[in-house]
């Protein structure tokens, strides 16, 4: 998600500066008190990681630090971490929770901890959310290629500089400009899709929520109920929701007006299969506000998470400028230099290649196995896990890369071109295609419905890039810049400049 725009503002902040002295030194008390609330992990008939240290902050800065060293060591133990004691295990064991439904091992939920969800309000299941994802939106992908990619035209010609010569990029800034409006032409259709201040709300309600969510969680669980109203992002929630509904409202009031007099069929967007799926199910509780918090939530889901691939992506084309050649080829060949459309996606097997073996380096992040088990789970090992624990499998395992696939550790961009040139193989090794192998959307019935999505919007602006602009990083930069983590999250170098220039 927007962890890597959270870590900029982190970084930046004055740490407490924004609550009175008085207030703190009470709190610094306090929490001095209460610090050992989450040392030990009650319940448990598992190991703590660090059970003897007496530093336990120090542990929990590793996890936010190096999240993904601590995952190995920490291997079929529980690790003190900032949002409490968490099971790590390795992902064979995602094998062993994938049967259990999401009442009773919940990735939602897991998430909703993780971002202290009570509070900043993404602790929310939606039916109605999850159908028009799963159902409506996967069933209509087709019915936008044209449409997106137009949209993804107009983003580049007003917010791109011209690259006339080589020029740095601020890919942060601008993907996420070009992603929100290119996804929001599917959410909120045409013309919101272009409403400044539509885009600005769903970007920063995500940042809102992480960026508020890591500050409450300096505080202790016991503080979280008066403090969430110290912390501006915390305030800034709330006033999101609402301005979130007021922007739709207009929206809103013309597609009823519309529906009386309107003789063709019901429009094609979020907007649409939210209200047409909440009828469908007779969900009484939904209404025009909680259309627009789904609205939010979908945002949050969808827009971070692609930029982030489609930076990691552009991150592995300037670090190996041999493919670019080849994938401009396929792109040209597909297209026949003509409009995009649905099947040139399918046919873009080197593209869709390159982006499995980009995010299979750089996965969104080293846990993207969670569940919260909501009743006791007893795992093979004799782990007895009580309700209301949080597990996180380490889903990103190079080493354990099957012997056909070849060199585990190499950047090989066509590798899963070449996997799939079995004839029985033709269809496994997509991106979208998450496995046991491949679980960077991660695993089983509740493994990321907005993949196939995610896929065709990633290919849509990659292609466009490649088509139009030659790329590479800045000289200082020698090879692929390495990542960082926050937490579990992997994140791109922000301070590396890619360079691009149009072609002639
Ligand atoms: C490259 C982009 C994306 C990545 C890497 C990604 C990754 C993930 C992962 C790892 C999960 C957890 C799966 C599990 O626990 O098994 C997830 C869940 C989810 N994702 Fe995505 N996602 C992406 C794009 C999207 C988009 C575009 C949407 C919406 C259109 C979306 C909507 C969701 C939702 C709603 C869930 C929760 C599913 C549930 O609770 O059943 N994601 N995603």
């Amino acid at each position: 998600m927007a962890v890597s725009g959270l870590l900029e503002d982190m970084q930046s902040l004055p740490m407490l500066a924004w609550i009175s002295p008085a207030l703190t030194a009470v709190v610094v008390v306090l929490v001095a008190l209460l610090s050992g609330y989450n040392r030990t992990a009650k319940g448990f008939n598992v190991p703590t990681l660090g059970e003897d240290s007496t530093d336990s902050n120090a542990l929990k800065m590793r996890y936010v630090q190096e999240a993904d060293v601590l995952l190995r060591e920490g291997y079929e133990k529980v690790v003190l971490t900032p949002d409490g004691p968490r099971l790590f295990l390795p992902r064979k064991y995602a094998n062993e929770l994938k049967p259990f439904k999401r009442h009773e091992a919940s990735g939602m939920k897991a998430l909703a901890d993780r971002h202290l969800g009570h509070y900043t309000t993404i602790d929310h299941e939606s039916d109605v959310m999850l159908g028009a994802i799963k159902i409506d939106l996967n069933r209509n992908l087709g019915l936008f290629v044209g449409d997106v990619d137009r949209e993804v035209k107009i983003c580049f010609e007003q917010h791109f500089p011209p690259c006339e010569d080589w020029t740095p990029v601020d890919l942060h800034e601008t993907l996420l400009r070009v992603v929100a409006q290119a996804s929001a032409r599917i959410f909120v259709g045409y013309p919101m899709c272009r409403n400044e201040e539509w885009l600005d709300c769903s970007t920063k309600f995500a940042l809102d929520v992480m960026t508020g969510g890591e500050k409450l969680k300096l505080w202790h669980p016991w503080l979280r109920p008066i403090a969430q109203y110290w912390i501006p992002e915390m305030r800034q929630i709330r006033g999101d929701h609402q301005r979130a509904l007021d922007l739709l409202m207009p929206e809103l009031k013309k597609r009823a007006t519309e529906a009386k007099t309107r003789d063709t069929g019901p429009r094609q967007d979020m907007i649409e299969w939210m209200q047409q799926r909440a009828q469908k199910i007779g969900d009484k509780s939904f209404d025009c506000r909680e259309l627009a918090n789904l609205q939010m939530l979908t945002a949050t889901a969808a827009i971070h998470t692609t930029r982030l691939a489609i930076i990691h992506a552009l991150y592995d084309i300037a670090a190996h400028p041999e493919y670019i050649e080849p994938l401009r080829e396929e792109i040209r060949e597909v297209t026949n230099n003509g409009s995009l459309q649905k099947q040139h996606l399918t046919q873009m097997k080197k593209l869709d290649s390159f982006m499995k073996e980009s995010q299979r380096h750089s996965p969104p992040s080293v846990a993207t196995y969670q569940r919260k088990a909501m009743i006791p789970i007893k795992l093979s090992n004799g782990f007895q896990i009580p309700a209301g624990t949080v597990v996180q499998c380490n889903t990103n395992i190079l080493d354990e890369t099957p012997s056909a696939w070849g060199d585990a550790h190499a950047f090989d961009g066509f590798r899963f071109y070449h996997l799939r040139e079995k004839p029985e193989d033709a269809n496994k090794f997509q991106f979208a295609s998450p496995s046991y192998d491949s679980m960077q959307f991660g695993f089983g019935n509740d493994a990321c419905p907005g993949r196939f999505f995610a896929s065709n919007q990633i290919k849509i602006i990659l292609s466009y890039i490649l088509s139009r602009y030659d790329i590479k990083f800045e000289d200082s930069v020698k090879g692929r810049p390495k990542n960082f983590m926050f937490e579990v999250n992997v994140l791109a170098d922000p301070t590396v400049k890619v360079l691009f220039r149009k072609l002639g």
